[in-house]
Formats: C-alpha cells, sequence, structure tokens
C-alpha cells in the first residue's frame, strides 16, 4: 500500500536512499516508497564543535551524505536521479555526540554513560531534488531534523557487556538498537519510535506535503478589510516552511509546482471564503500512467532481462545492453524503470534481480509467469488496444475477424499454452486443496490444457484418477511441457471438443478458466452436457439434469475469482467455510 498522496508523490521519481542503513532502507519500503539504495562513502568527520547544536551536524551529516551520492551519480550516468536522500542519527547525552562505537570498550564507555538516564536521539534528514541540465547538476536541498528522548533503566554490568558481547551495537549510534536486544535496556521513550531506529517517517511524509501538495492560496481563509490589504489569517504551510531548516524557496520548482498558487478555478466567494480543493487525483494519475509499467515489464521480460541477471548478475547497463543485444542508453533507462517498480535492484556493483523477478520473470523455474506475461505482450495488449472498437460494435466484431493463418494459429496456441501452464502451475495447489475432494474417485478437468491442474489434483488425492479433456491441438503439444518419459499415475489425456464429443465419464467436473471465455447460451450448453455426463458421486443429493441456470452464481463467481477453478460434481463438496457455495434447486452444487 502506497500513502498517496505523500509517498505516491515520489512514485514516478527516480529515487535515491543514499545510505547503506538496512532499518533506512526497510522503514521507506514498508511505507512504500520505491527507491534504489547507493550507500554514501561521504565521511562522517565533520567538526563537531563548528556546529551550534547537534542537530545541525546531524543535518550537515546527512546532506553531505546525499550530496555525494547526487553528483557520484551524476559524474557517472551524466545524469543524476530526480530525489536523493540522506539521514544521520546521532545520540546526545550531556552535550556530548555519541555516533557508531569504534570497539567494544567504546560501546562499553557509550552504554555506561547512558545507563540510567534520559538522552536525546536526533536524526538529520536532507532531501535533494536534482536537475541536470546540459551535464551541469542543480540541487535543491529540504533538510530537517526530529528528537526523541529515550531513557534507559538501571542495568547491571553484567547485563552491559552481555549486551555488547552480542554485537548487536556495533554499527548503532549510542551502541545500541531499540528495535532490536537493545530494546531491553530502555524504559520509555518520548517521541518518534522510527526516528530512534534510524529515520522519521513521520516528519518526512510531512515535509513531503510541504513539498509536493502546498495548499493553494485561495484554500487559505482569508479576511477581507476595507483599509489594509488582505491578511493570511493562517500560515501557509509552504511559506512557514522557506523559516524551517534550509527549505528554501528555491524549491518551488519541483514536481512542476511553482512556490506561488496557481489560479485555481474558483475564485474567492463574495465573504472571501473559499470553498475546499477537490483531493488530488494521485490513484487516478496512476492509473492514468499504468500501461507503461505494464509495458517496461513485458519488454524487460522479452528483451531476457530477468534471465541474463538471474544467471550473471549484477550486471552494468553496458553489459546488459551487450547481452541483450540493445542500445547501452536505452537499455539503462529500462533498467532504472525496473528498479523503480520493484522487479530490480541496482547497487555499486550493477543491477541484479529482485527475488521476485528471478522466481517468477525468468523464463525457465516451476514459477515461471514468463509466458503468461509474453501471451499478454503479443495478445491481451493487441485485443485491449481494440478495445474501444469491441465495445461500439459488441462481440460479433470478433466472431467476423477473417481466419488467420494455421502457422500463425499454431504459434499462437503454444503461446496460450504457456501462459496457461505458467499460471496454473503457481495456482494448480490452491485450486486443488480449496475443497475436500478426497471423497471422489474420478475427475474430468474439461480444457485442462497441459494438465497442470490434473497433476496436482492427482498427487493431492491418491484415490483420484483424472482424466485432461482438450483439443486434439492442443493434447498434441502436451509432451513439450513436461521432462520427458512424463508418465504421471491416474492421470490420461483425452482428445475432444466439448462441444461436440462426448464427453469421458466422471464423478467431479473441472472447469477452470472456461466458462468466462464464452456468451451465456454456449455457457448452458457445456453445464448441460457436464450434467448429463456427470456420474453420481459418494454423496449423492441430486438425480436427473439440473436446472442450469445461465445466471448461475458459480458464473459469477468465476469472473470475482479469476485464477479459481470451477468444481461440479453431483456430490458433496466438504469446503472451507469462507470459499463460495451455491446449490441450485435441484441440488447440484456450484462451487467457485
Ligand atoms: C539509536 C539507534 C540507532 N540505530 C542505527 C540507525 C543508523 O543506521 C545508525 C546510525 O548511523 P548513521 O551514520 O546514521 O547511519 P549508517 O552508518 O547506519 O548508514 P549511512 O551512514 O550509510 O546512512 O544507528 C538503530 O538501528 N537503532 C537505534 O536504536
Amino acid at each position: 500500500m502506497v500513502l498517496s498522496p505523500v509517498i505516491g508523490k515520489l512514485l514516478h521519481k527516480r529515487v535515491v536512499l543514499a545510505s547503506a542503513s538496512p532499518r533506512r532502507r526497510e522503514i521507506l519500503s514498508q511505507a512504500g516508497l520505491r527507491f534504489e539504495v547507493v550507500p554514501s562513502r561521504f565521511k562522517e568527520k565533520l567538526d563537531k564543535a563548528a556546529f551550534p547544536t547537534p542537530y545541525a551536524y546531524a543535518i550537515e551529516t546527512a546532506k553531505q551524505k546525499a550530496l555525494e551520492v547526487a553528483s557520484r551519480m551524476h559524474q557517472k550516468d551524466l545524469r543524476a536521479p530526480d530525489v536523493v536522500i540522506g539521514a544521520d542519527t546521532i545520540v546526545t547525552i550531556g552535550g556530548l555526540i555519541l555516533e557508531k562505537p569504534a570497539d567494544k570498550q567504546d560501546a562499553y564507555r557509550m552504554l555506561s554513560r547512558l545507563n540510567g538516564k534520559e538522552h536525546s536521539v536526533f536524526t538529520g534528514v536532507a532531501i535533494i531534488h536534482c536537475c541536470s541540465e546540459d551535464g551541469q547538476l542543480d540541487m535543491d536541498v529540504c533538510e530537517f531534523h526530529e528528537e526523541t528522548m529515550v531513557k534507559f533503566s538501571e542495568l547491571s554490568e553484567d547485563l552491559l557487556w552481555e549486551y555488547i558481547d552480542s554485537g548487536e551495537p556495533m554499527d548503532k549510534a549510542g551502541g545500541y538498537g531499540i528495535q532490536a536486544l537493545g530494546g531491553m535496556l530502555v524504559e520509555c521513550v518520548r517521541g518518534d519510535f522510527l526516528n530512534v531506529v534510524g529515520f522519521p517517517l513521520n516528519h518526512f511524509c510531512k515535509k513531503l506535503v510541504e513539498l509536493y501538495c502546498p495548499p493553494r492560496r485561495e484554500d487559505v481563509q482569508r479576511v477581507k478589510h476595507e483599509s489594509i490589504p488582505a491578511v493570511d489569517t493562517f500560515e501557509i504551510a509552504s511559506d512557514a516552511a522557506q523559516g524551517d531548516e534550509g527549505c528554501g524557496p528555491s524549491r518551488a520548482g519541483v514536481d512542476g509546482h511553482s512556490g506561488q498558487a496557481p489560479a485555481g478555478p474558483q475564485g474567492p466567494d463574495t465573504n472571501g471564503l473559499v470553498e475546499n480543493p477537490p483531493p488530488f487525483p494521485s490513484d487516478l494519475l496512476d492509473l492514468i500512467d499504468g500501461f507503461k509499467a505494464s509495458k517496461a515489464l513485458f519488454t524487460a521480460c522479452k528483451l531476457k532481462v530477468f534471465d541474463v541477471l538471474k544467471e550473471e548478475g549484477p550486471l552494468k547497463a553496458v553489459d546488459v545492453a551487450r547481452k541483450i543485444n540493445a542500445s547501452v542508453c536505452g537499455t539503462g533507462r529500462l533498467l532504472d524503470v525496473c528498479v523503480a517498480l520493484g522487479l530490480l535492484e541496482k547497487t555499486d556493483t550493477g543491477y541484479g534481480n529482485t527475488r521476485l523477478a528471478s522466481r517468477h520473470l525468468a523464463s525457465e523455474g516451476a514459477c515461471s509467469l514468463h509466458g503468461f506475461v509474453a501471451y499478454h505482450d503479443e495478445h491481451a495488449w493487441t485485443v485491449f488496444t481494440d478495445l474501444e472498437s469491441a465495445v461500439r460494435q459488441g462481440p460479433q466484431a470478433a466472431a467476423g475477424r477473417p481466419e488467420e493463418d494455421p502457422s500463425q494459429s499454431r504459434d499462437r496456441r503454444l503461446r496460450f499454452m504457456r501462459a496457461m501452464h505458467g499460471l496454473t502451475q503457481l495456482t494448480a495447489r490452491q485450486v486443488a486443496t480449496a475443497f475436500d475432494l478426497s471423497r471422489f474417485t474420478s475427475a474430468c478437468d474439461l480444457g485442462g490444457c497441459t494438465g497442470a491442474l490434473a497433476r496436482e489434483l492427482a498427487r493431492e488425492y491418491p484415490r483420484l484418477k483424472v482424466t485432461v479433456f482438450d483439443l486434439p491441438e492442443v493434447i498434441e503439444h502436451v509432451s513439450s511441457f513436461h521432462p520427458e518419459g512424463w508418465q504421471p499415475e491416474r492421470l490420461h489425456f483425452v482428445p475432444g471438443d466439448f462441444f461436440k464429443d462426448d464427453l469421458p465419464d466422471a464423478q467431479l467436473y473441472v472447469l477452470s478458466r472456461i466458462l468466462h471465455d464464452w456468451a451465456d447460451d454456449r455457457v448452458h450448453e457445456l453445464l448441460s452436457r457436464v450434467s448429463r455426463s456427470c456420474k453420481p458421486g459418494p454423496f449423492l443429493r441430486c438425480s436427473g439434469e439440473a436446472d442450469l441456470s445461465i445466471d448461475c452464481p458459480a458464473k459469477a463467481g468465476l469472473q470475482l475469482l479469476p485464477t479459481a477453478g470451477l468444481v461440479l460434481g453431483n456430490g458433496d463438496l466438504s469446503e472451507p467455510p469462507h470459499r463460495r457455495r451455491e446449490t441450485d434447486t435441484k441440488g447440484t452444487q456450484w462451487s467457485a
């Protein structure tokens, strides 16, 4: 979830966290921010005595960390990220600044100072907006700090040393980690807990609001007076921020907002009061832009970016470009988009797959959705491009399309089979175990394609014999989806057309991702055929042909749960209570 419109403001920007701190990374990712991590090489050796306050020191260190990353990235790529975030956390007690301990003795000195007392934890944060033009880098810095008070209990020497020996203090300011073992040392906290852990998320979000959604001037209530100029009755947050630590007016250009209020559609009413503005439509903007994210993912899959990085990553953009035979500049941009989408990670050594990408977007592997992505790219994308004419002309228009070249339809079928195989491999276990089917001994998966679901059903239910019934031109290719010599027990394939040929006998029929493809009269026809063929199950409830209403709830259920299967049997399907189950007038059970 993204806390739109706050964190959402950064979604379409290239954001870099200039920090090696795993805590900062976790806090910001959990808030829904998408960013790259480029640890800063700035040496934290500023002269503390030169700063009027401890937090001024923390802010300056945070700023220098972020500036170092921004200018390094600019020099390297001639292109800086849009936003760089730096932070620095310090602990202060009695005017002394404590950073990370140099060794165990140092940690002991720090913890002894904090023992039984209250101290302050400051985190300084710098948000740098970068703009590269004609090789020049312009940077606009916004900085702030947050203070949290932490009180330690009275701790024994033994406990302190035990804690130090755990190794936890070494990479943490003040020599403790409140979020882990160090939490045992702490009696109470006043202020933002996450600030102690390394990043004041709440204050950060407020800063984003100031930067990206400053209240418009006309939204601020005004009092009119005959003789004196209009006066703002409330301080405008963005104006107030200018006096705040360093959020200077130059930031006003960020994201196309000028510091001046844009002229609103409605002027003040006659009393000088103005209606509230409509909420900023960030979800809508995300919807408008959504296709770009899909297409970037499709393109990276098609170019086998995730395969290359799975085998050889991390790699620099130039090496990926060579391997996928594409331009360096184009590849670099595609890789950065994939980073922003959470599909790749970028570090000093180059780009690498996230676990999600290696598992689902590389072309090989039991959980690969590569075929499913390719199908969407090559087929669904085109179909959706024609959505307007489909809506205007209705489904008949699609039926009237010219026959395609048979070799193309073969390729298309294979693509479709790959897509379904990938998706079903991923979902088969959940579908197979959604209902307790252990009482059945025979099942038929209609349109069961490569048998991925049937295989899981046979594996799950040792008494069940499963028949996969699908078109001959589909069955012909099944072997290419399974290891050579694959001969699963209790599973066999029967070629046929479920609208024309006799259906194999079974107590249970499975229709997974089938019904949504057909018009209501065809669905009626198919379900009637199923009902006629269905053998009595172990808990027979009905006899004769069910009244197969076209608007059966099962069909609606399928549309709601597109990855689920429809199981139809003349028996009692006992299933978990949260599953949909509807019974028609004659007792046939419909479950989706
Ligand atoms: C007090 C305290 C600090 N810390 C951590 C937060 C910071 O990571 C670290 C303070 O060191 P910092 O110098 O602020 O950060 P860092 O060196 O970890 O990362 P970088 O300089 O690359 O940004 O101490 C905790 O994790 N828990 C705590 O309770």
